[in-house]
This record gives C-alpha cells, sequence and structure tokens, in this order.
C-alpha cells in the first residue's frame, strides 16, 4: 500500500477543534487506500513560551537541557492527535522522535538527521495503525533527546518519506510509493510572505532550488532543510491550507519552462546582523580561518562579500543572524587581534532576496531590483548575487518597505507560468498519485546507488560539481558614497553599453563609503569599465574605478552550502593550501562562488574536485 506523510505545523494543531480536523485528514487518507504517517509539531505557541520559559530561569540555559525542555511540546501533540483519531474508531500510535530511531548528531538545538530507522513505523503500518511522530526531534548516540532547530517538523516529515521511499528493509514497491504533503495556515506558498504583503500571489510549482533559497533567505512556511532532504531523496512534496481541500505548492524538481520566470518570489529575514572584519592581511588562508571558526560553532555565514585588498590589506563582511551575533564576535576575537584586523558589527539589518530560475539567462535583473529600491530611497548596505537570487541587506526599518518594492517592480501579484497561469508542461494539475508514481513527472533524477550512498549519512553536505569559468573581469567601484539609488545607476549604465553581469558584491568599507565589484567576460570589459567611469564620474568624482581582466570564477554547486557551516570552511581550506588568493566571494543556499586570478584556475579547479572527491 502507498505510503502518505502528512505534516501539521503549530498552527494546525492549535486547538482540540483543529486537532480533530488534522485528524479527519489522516483518516481520510488513510480510506483512500494509503498507510498514514502523521508528523505533528508543538500547539501554536509552545515553542516559543517553552524558550521564554527556560530564559526567566536561566540566562543561558545549557542547550542539552533546551532541547530536553523544547521537545516536550511535540510529544504533548503526539499524545493529543493520537487520541483524536482512536476516538474516532482508527487505530493509531504515537512515537517520539527517539521511540522512532530518528538518530541525529550531537549539537543540541541544531542538531542534524544522521539516520532514521523504518522498522518500528513499518510494523504499525502493517497493522493498519496511523502512524504520529513528533516532529523536530531525534537522539543522538549517547541517548540524549536533540532537536533540529527553529520550524524542524518539516525537516523529519520530508526525512521520513525520504526514508520510506527508498526503505531498502522492503522489497514491495507500493511501499515505496511515498507522498508528502506539509498542511499549513496558508493555503501554499506565496510570492512572498502574505502577512507582510497582502497583494502576494499563490505558486502552483517551484523548484527544489528556488524553495531552498527562498526558505534560507526568510520564507518561513518551508524549512530550508527540509528541501535538502527533497531534492537529494527526489520526494515531491506540497504544501497546502490545513483548513480548506484548494490544491497547494508543488515543490519539485527544476523543469524547463521554468528558465522563462526570471524571478518567483521575494523573501525577507528580518533579524540579521552585519559583522565586518576590516584591517585583515590580503593573503590565502585568512577566511578559511576565519570560516573554520566560525563553523566549529556550527554559525550559519550568509552574505560573505570580501572587499579587494589594497596596501596589503582587505576587508570581509558576512552576516549572520542576529541571536548569533555575539557568539561568532567571541570566537573572532582572538583570531582578529592576532592578524591585526578590526570587528565592527552593525544590529538591526534586514536581508531582502529575490528568487527564480530564469535569472540564470536573463539580465538586468539585479539593475530592476536595485532601481526599484533606489526609488523608494531604500539604502543598500550589503549586495550579494548566487546562480538564481539576489540579496540586498538594508536598514530594518526599511526591510518592509524594501520587500514591497520588489514585489512590484517584478509584478508578482499577477498571473505568470508557475503562479496563475498553467504552463504547456504543468497544464494538467500534478497530483499526489503523480509524486507517488516513480514513473510520472516526479520521476526520479538520481540513481538509486547514489540515494541509497546519501542515506548512510542522511543529512550530510552534498557536493554534486564544481565548475571553472575563465575570460572573466572583475570591475571594482572603490569609496562609493554609501546612499540610495547608486548601485541601480551603475548597472543602468552597464547594462546599457550591453555587457553582462554576473556576480555582484558589494560591501561597506570606511565609514559612509562602499566597496562594490562585479564579474563581466573579458570581451565586456572595454565597454563596461567605459560606462562604470561615466557613471561614477557623476556620482562622485573621488571615487575609482579599477578592472582587472583574466580572472576566474570557481563555482561549487550542491545543497545546503551555506546551511552546512562545513563547506565554505572546506573550499576555502583547499585553496589556501594551494596558496590561492580568492578575490571576491559569493554564498547561496545552492552554490557558492568565488573569484580567483585565471592563472590559478585549473590548480583550484583540481584541489577542489580532489576535496570534494569529484571525478
Ligand atoms: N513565501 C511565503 N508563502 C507562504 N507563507 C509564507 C511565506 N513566507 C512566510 N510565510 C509565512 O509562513 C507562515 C506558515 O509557516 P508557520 O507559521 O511556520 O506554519 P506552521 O505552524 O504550519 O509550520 C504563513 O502563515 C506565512 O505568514
Ligand atoms: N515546534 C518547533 C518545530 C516546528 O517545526 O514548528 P512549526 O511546524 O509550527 O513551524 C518550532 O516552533 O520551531
Amino acid at each position: 500500500m502507498p505510503v502518505v506523510v502528512q505534516k501539521f505545523g503549530g498552527s494546525s494543531v492549535a486547538t482540540a477543534e483543529r486537532i480533530r480536523a488534522a485528524a479527519r485528514r489522516a483518516i481520510r487518507a488513510k480510506q483512500a487506500g494509503n498507510q498514514v504517517v502523521v508528523v505533528v509539531s508543538a500547539r501554536g505557541d509552545t515553542t516559543d513560551d517553552l524558550i521564554q520559559l527556560a530564559h526567566e530561569i536561566s540566562e543561558q540555559p545549557p542547550a542539552r537541557e533546551m532541547d530536553m525542555l523544547l521537545a516536550t511540546g511535540e510529544q504533548i501533540s503526539i499524545a493529543l492527535m493520537a487520541m483524536a483519531i482512536q476516538s474516532m474508531g482508527e487505530p493509531a500510535i504515537s512515537f517520539t522522535g527517539a521511540q522512532i530511531g530518528i538518530r541525529t548528531d550531537s549539537f543540541h538545538t541544531k542538531a542534524r538527521i544522521r539516520e532514521i530507522s523504518t522498522t518500528r513505523i513499518r510494523e504499525a503500518l502493517r497493522k493498519g495503525e496511523i502512524v504520529i511522530v513528533a516532529g523536530f526531534q531525534g537522539i543522538d548516540d549517547l541517548n540524549n533527546i536533540t532537536t533540529l532547530g527553529r520550524g524542524g517538523s518539516d525537516t523529519t516529515a520530508v526525512a521520513l518519506a525520504a526514508a520510506l521511499k527508498h526503505d531498502p528493509t522492503t522489497s514491495d514497491p507500493t511501499e515505496r510509493a511515498v507522498g508528502c504533503e506539509i498542511y499549513t495556515d496558508v493555503d501554499g506558498v506565496y510570492t512572498t510572505d502574505p502577512r507582510l504583503v497582502p497583494e502576494a500571489h499563490k505558486i502552483d510549482e517551484i523548484s527544489y532550488d528556488e524553495m531552498l533559497e527562498l526558505a534560507s533567505m526568510g520564507a518561513g512556511v518551508m524549512h530550508s532543510r527540509s528541501i535538502e532532504f527533497a531534492k537529494k531523496f527526489d520526494v515531491p512534496l506540497m504544501v497546502r491550507s490545513s483548513f480548506s481541500d484548494a490544491i497547494g505548492t508543488w515543490i519539485v524538481p527544476e523543469a524547463p519552462w521554468m528558465l522563462g520566470v526570471s524571478v518567483c518570489g521575494a523573501a525577507i529575514a528580518k533579524d540579521e546582523a552585519r559583522i565586518l572584519l576590516d584591517g585583515l592581511p590580503d593573503r590565502p588562508g585568512v577566511s578559511h580561518r576565519i570560516f573554520s571558526t566560525l563553523a566549529q560553532v556550527n554559525i550559519a555565514v550568509d552574505m560573505i562579500a570580501q572587499s579587494l585588498g589594497e596596501a596589503g590589506k582587505a576587508a570581509i563582511g558576512f552576516t549572520v543572524m542576529r541571536n548569533e551575533m555575539s557568539l561568532a564576535t567571541a570566537k573572532l576575537q582572538p583570531l582578529i587581534a592576532e592578524l591585526g584586523g578590526t570587528i565592527r558589527t552593525v544590529e538591526d539589518v534586514s536581508k531582502v532576496s529575490i528568487v527564480g530560475t530564469g535569472m540564470r539567462t536573463t539580465t538586468g535583473v539585479a539593475e530592476k531590483m536595485f532601481a526599484a529600491l533606489g526609488q523608494e530611497g531604500v539604502n543598500i548596505k550589503m549586495i550579494t548575487t548566487g546562480d538564481i537570487k539576489i540579496s540586498v541587506l538594508v536598514d530594518k526599518a526599511e526591510g518592509a518597505k524594501a520587500l514591497r518594492a520588489v514585489h512590484q517592480a517584478f509584478k508578482l501579484s499577477e498571473n505568470r507560468p508557475g503562479a496563475g497561469a498553467p504552463t504547456s508542461e504543468n497544464a494538467a494539475p500534478f497530483s499526489l498519485s503523480d509524486a507517488m508514481n516513480p514513473s510520472s513527472k516526479g520521476a526520479a533524477t538520481q540513481t538509486t546507488q547514489l540515494i541509497m550512498q546519501r542515506l548512510s549519512s542522511m543529512e550530510a553536505i552534498v557536493v554534486s560539481g564544481v565548475e571553472l569559468t575563465v575570460e572573466q573581469s572583475r570591475i571594482t567601484i572603490h569609496d562609493l558614497p554609501d546612499r540610495p539609488g547608486h548601485c541601480s545607476r551603475v548597472f543602468e549604465a552597464v547594462a546599457q553599453s550591453g555587457a553582462v553581469v554576473d556576480m555582484i558584491v558589494q560591501n561597506l568599507t570606511g565609514s559612509d563609503r562602499a566597496e562594490l565589484s562585479f564579474s563581466v567576460p573579458n570581451s565586456d570589459l572595454l565597454a563596461a569599465l567605459d560606462s562604470t567611469r561615466n557613471a561614477v564620474r557623476d556620482i562622485e568624482v573621488t571615487a575609482r574605478v579599477t578592472g582587472d581582466a583574466d580572472m576566474a570564477v570557481l563555482f561549487v554547486h550542491g545543497v545546503g552550502m551555506r546551511t552546512h557551516t562545513g563547506v565554505a570552511e572546506k573550499m576555502f581550506g583547499a585553496l589556501a593550501a594551494q596558496g590561492i588568493n580568492i578575490k571576491l566571494i559569493n554564498t547561496s543556499e545552492v552554490c557558492i562562488s568565488v573569484v580567483i586570478e585565471q592563472a590559478q584556475g585549473s590548480q583550484a579547479l583540481a584541489a577542489l574536485k580532489a576535496c570534494f572527491n569529484l571525478a
């Protein structure tokens, strides 16, 4: 019998009536001929309340005890859900993460799943019981209770679906037909958070990579790590409303029509902090030491922007979540003192991002975003770009305005393919049975062997490829006054020159001054330099423009590149060991890219392939 995994978030189990409604849904899925696994979160604001309670008792609650406390929220929900289903006459059994065999590492409060045993779930399912599993929790090798980080129940649900779909303990193909539904308080993934921008539009289909970027850039509707599982293990999933039967949003492998949509959504991460390390020696290995220091304490770093070294000195700016800023600076202090640099921090910043597969092939997207922000008088503090995303850092007070401005500029509230307008490929709506049928649209994109390898360490990083692009040039504007509208003027001029801009990095350096770098193909360098100089002359005569031909860009593609703190560290370590200096860095959830000297390109490529075991 096929298996449906249904996840009900905190809002969907907040009251007795909602628990009963969720129970009825699970029973309906069973009556339709499926085996049913239900994953539940803590009710309503329980997790927030528990965190507050802990802080009333202790200023810095120990992480192990915090997990012991937080895991109780989900335990309440599973028991109530089992009671609700049983009271409706269906057999059901509840399990904590530990009871079901969800093994994690020992990073309390942000543990990662290592493996999931399917034995107990299968036994119960075969007996005809609806299996209810506590989301967000697991158990480490020493049998300590762990939690997976905020929003982690999505991850439990998709990881369970993945484990059941590729279950080595069953040879029955119907038992490996697994679908996953995420029930929440919105009827799907929207072009942006509908609570912040009411005209946001529901998306019908979105790719794993787009959803990964959106989720990691602040779209709280899904936990980004759950999409990592979905992508790695070919689990198509649907986000839908627990209050209606409307078709929700399918999160699926990338389809060709998606290349026609340059921006599919926008997101905001409100509580960010910026750390600027200034006056660092400009030599190989410095970034590696910085990021390995942060990786040791599992702090995910975002928006890394390394400014060009001048007079032997370089600056590196990056963002972290605001609640991790003090830990990050405390850990970095001794290293930066040893390197002779300084640390500056800025709190109260928000990150606004746009995401879309079509960005890969469409030019002018960045320019349009910067123009929209400039028109609203929003100052951009930092910029980084990825393969399919562009992020800017702005003052927290301007975050919501900035989000609305970009949402409007890209007309995201209007119908488009994948959101309100069917494409030729998706004209027939994707269905749960499609998702559960391996020969349909949800077809496997990866070999069974690869997937089985991944199952042995489920949440380990997957680096799928390293790529080198040569004949690139870098243009840098030094000492650009830090005021609204400047970036858009520069990129408008560059676009008029016909140059194709790829990577963009902007970093605030001295007070009130920004350094803006971007890459163009060598063949566009002269035209782009000319138009940049003209634009900059109009803005500020003291700003300087420099250009460097014959650079190379190295891309490392994978899943969870940003949230797995060790990837950047490993990459920078491998380059440092070869004595290769990094000129610019860009990070995203699906790709990390660096600009280096072209002469060192093939050496760097070989070093990265060796370090990530790629052929
Ligand atoms: N792009 C988006 N699409 C839909 N909802 C979003 C988006 N970004 C943020 N959200 C917010 O996510 C909320 C659902 O997530 P969450 O509150 O964690 O639900 P649950 O408790 O079901 O896990 C929505 O109510 C919405 O405000
Ligand atoms: N209860 C946890 C885990 C979770 O995933 O919750 P929800 O599904 O309500 O976002 C939290 O609040 O973080």
